[in-house]
């Protein structure tokens, strides 16, 4: 409608910024590995694409999992959350290793944030292991071991989503 404010996306609405290089991201990753062999051995590694495909690769290789399986949800369209949408589920391979419920297995994601998207995927393994890198208040009760904290109104900008640039000096403007 005309003269309506512009809907703020998530990132705009969170106000503040936390960048991840890769040399921290692995850092944080192997971080959560050592919380996570406490609690394992794990039969499989259930990674919620796409951010958690990294974490995932890194944790199973820390951890000695050979078995990884893939659940595929589409929310955030850049930064906008919609509908979630499973475009893929586990397969019936890994069910069958966590027993139908889970029992055993390790959901990794890169991070929660309103907690929908692991919210979905406990639902369908509610007995597995929920690790992520990071977490917000909203998303915190869902996951069993995360590492870094961070508000409610950051917006954590990760490795693969960002490169190096200019950045004008703090006298100038910059933020
Ligand atoms: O706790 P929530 O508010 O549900 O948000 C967290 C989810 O959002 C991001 O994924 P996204 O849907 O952007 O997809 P992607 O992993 O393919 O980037 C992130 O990787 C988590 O999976
Ligand atoms: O803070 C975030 N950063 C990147 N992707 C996200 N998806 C939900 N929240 C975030
Ligand atoms: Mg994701």
């Amino acid at each position: 409608m005309a003269g309506e404010a512009p809907e703020l996306s998530a990132q705009e609405r969170a106000g503040k910024a936390f960048p991840v290089s890769w040399d921290q991201f692995h850092r944080d990753c192997r971080a959560l590995t050592w919380r996570l062999n406490e609690v394992g051995p794990f039969h499989a590694v259930i990674a919620i694409t796409r951010g958690g495909l990294v974490p995932a690769a890194i944790v199973a290789r820390e951890l000695g999992v050979r078995v990884i399986d893939t659940v595929c949800i589409a929310s955030y369209d850049h930064d906008k959350q919609g509908e979630l949408q499973v475009l893929k589920g586990i397969s019936d391979a890994a069910m069958k290793l966590g027993g139908g419920t889970g029992k055993g297995l390790l959901i990794v994601d890169d991070l929660v944030d309103t907690g929908k998207t692991g919210k979905l995927v406990r639902k369908m393994l509610p007995d597995a292991h929920f690790a992520t890198v990071y977490a917000k208040p909203m998303g915190r009760p869902l996951v069993d071991t995360f590492i870094t904290e961070v508000s409610q109104d950051t917006w954590i900008f990760f490795p693969w989503d960002t490169a190096l640039s200019y950045h004008p000096p703090l006298r100038d403007g910059a933020a």
